[in-house]
């Protein structure tokens, strides 16, 4: 239910962390547990809708102008481009979800924290750190997504992201991503910090 009145919204959560980190293993967890409760941000882009796509379900579908007119408005936490189309993640967005009610998770990268931490979202932030880079490497491959280069880029990314979780204050919570389940745990709490209702999630 959409909240009312003196509700107050719920508020965004922003996970971030090195690439093979366990953001997505995490959140995919989350939102099966809690399928009503947390949701994600619609992104814009500017490449067109394809089959039955609806614009404000899988995308904001945006001209190339309208996108650069919110770029310059700084309306993105997060933008980038693939091919000829560009993508991003707008602040706006996670208000949307926040005023359906819906906690709204956001997976990004360290850049996007900064800007996250620039605008009125008042969010969360919980960083998933991996045990080790050697581990992180472990990861990368066994995930087995993506070539040699990309595996070295992520690792250098990596160094960048544990270190600027470092400073004080930047994150609410740090979970040391070691074992699958005592992670998960924490992450849950962390996001459900009520346990009666932690116990009645679906299964
Ligand atoms: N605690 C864990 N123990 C062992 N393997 C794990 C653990 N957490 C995650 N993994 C595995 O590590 C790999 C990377 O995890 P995942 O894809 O969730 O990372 P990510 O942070 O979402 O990465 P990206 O930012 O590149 O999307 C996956 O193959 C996942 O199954």
């Amino acid at each position: 239910m959409a909240p009312t009145g003196t509700t107050p919204q719920p508020r965004p959560i922003v996970v971030s962390g090195p690439s093979g980190g366990g953001k997505s293993t995490m959140i995919t967890r989350l939102r099966k547990h809690y399928p009503d409760r947390f949701s994600l941000s619609v992104s814009h882009t500017t490449r067109a809708p394809r089959g039955t796509e609806k614009n404000g379900v899988e995308y904001n579908f945006v001209t190339k102008e309208d996108f650069k007119k919110l770029v310059d408005e700084n309306g993105f936490i997060e933008h980038a481009q693939f091919g000829s189309n560009l993508y991003g993640t707008s602040v706006q967005a996670v208000k949307d979800v926040a005023e359906k009610g819906q906690t709204c998770v956001l997976d990004i990268e360290m850049e996007g924290v900064k800007q996250v931490k620039k605008t009125d979202l008042n969010a969360r932030f919980l960083f998933l750190q991996p045990p080790s880079v050697e581990v992180l490497e472990k990861r990368l491959r066994g995930r087995d997504t993506d070539k040699e280069e990309a595996i070295q880029q992520r690792l250098k990314q990596a160094e960048k992201e544990v270190e600027y979780a470092k400073t004080p204050g930047v994150h609410d919570k740090i979970i040391v991503n070691d074992e699958l389940e005592k992670a998960w745990a924490e992450f849950e709490a962390f996001c459900v910090p009520d346990e009666t209702e932690r116990a009645s999630r679906k299964q």
